[in-house]
């Protein structure tokens, strides 16, 4: 098998008293969708968080194709390739959003000191297409606060994009957003997943979402791993639909258990 993007052994981090990550091994390989789903509380943030750099794990590594990650801050861990998109999308209002791409470009290019003046000027090819990849070609000269919140969540992803991600962490990547864009975002995630060998690593609450668009579903409880394999698989595990799919042994795993099953 050649080296997965991401490996994640033996991952530990405790608060105080509390395990919030349990002894968690997994990994993910270019151009795979990897959903990491869970019960409130189960460490799927926390997961996210110390693969990210944002936390420091207690004990185990997190590895990015081969490279320990895990003592390293969150600027370097960007610079080496894990792009993140968030719960509430992160992006500048007042600026438009070729601007929002371009300023991560000058950050790629170690130029942020260009950004008074140049900004808008800096590599506008590359942002129109990166604006084109992500669907909103035609919305690069428009203020990000003016957007649809399914703009917004599309303009944040070509930013992530900026970097040229070989992992790409999407932290609830539809929240906030209307029932028939959360699926077109998704659709999109994989198809970037999938056509640019991107490996993305994403938590969502929206179970439909889950078992639409995952190529492999993890399943966390109380900081551990309990369950990771194919969508069909995982959805039938007894376990996870103990802990969080709800429905007994002998009933179908939900199919529309969306907003119901927290995440
Ligand atoms: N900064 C913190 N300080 C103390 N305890 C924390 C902290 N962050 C998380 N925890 C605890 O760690 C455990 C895992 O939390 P985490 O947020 O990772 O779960 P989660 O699966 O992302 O939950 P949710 O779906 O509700 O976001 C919980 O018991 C939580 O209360």
């Amino acid at each position: 098998m050649s080296e997965p993007v991401l490996a994640v052994r033996g991952l530990m981090k405790r608060f105080g008293g509390v395990v919030a990550v349990d002894d968690v091994t997994f990994h993910l390989a270019a151009g795979e969708m990897l959903a990491l789903i869970g019960p409130n509380g189960a460490g799927k943030s926390t997961c996210f968080n110390c693969i990210g750099g944002q936390l420091k794990a207690d004990g185990g590594s997190v590895r990015l194709s081969g490279r320990r990650i895990d003592r390293l801050p969150p600027r370097r861990i960007w610079r080496l390739g894990v792009g993140r998109t968030f719960q509430v999308a992160a992006t500048f209002a007042s600026m438009t959003v070729a601007e929002n791409v371009q300023v991560a470009l000058l950050s790629r290019a170690r130029r942020l000191g260009d950004l008074v003046t140049r900004a808008n000027r800096f590599q506008r090819g590359r942002t129109t297409d990166l604006l084109a990849r992500v669907g909103i070609p035609d919305l690069a000269d428009r203020p990000c606060g003016l957007l649809a919140y399914g703009d917004v969540k599309r303009a944040e992803l070509a930013v992530a994009l900026a970097n040229d991600p070989k992992l790409l962490l999407m932290d609830e990547p539809t929240a906030g957003m209307a029932p028939g864009e959360r699926a077109k975002l998704m659709a999109l995630a994989r198809q970037l997943a999938h056509e640019q060998g991107i490996a993305v690593l994403f938590t969502e609450h929206d179970v439909d979402i889950v078992f639409d668009h995952a190529d492999r579903v993890a399943v966390m409880d109380q900081g551990a791993l309990i369950a990771d394999g194919p969508p069909g698989r995982v959805r039938n595990d007894a376990r996870v639909r103990e802990v969080y799919l709800g429905g007994g042994e002998d009933e179908p795993a939900p199919n529309g258990a969306g907003e119901a099953a927290p995440c």
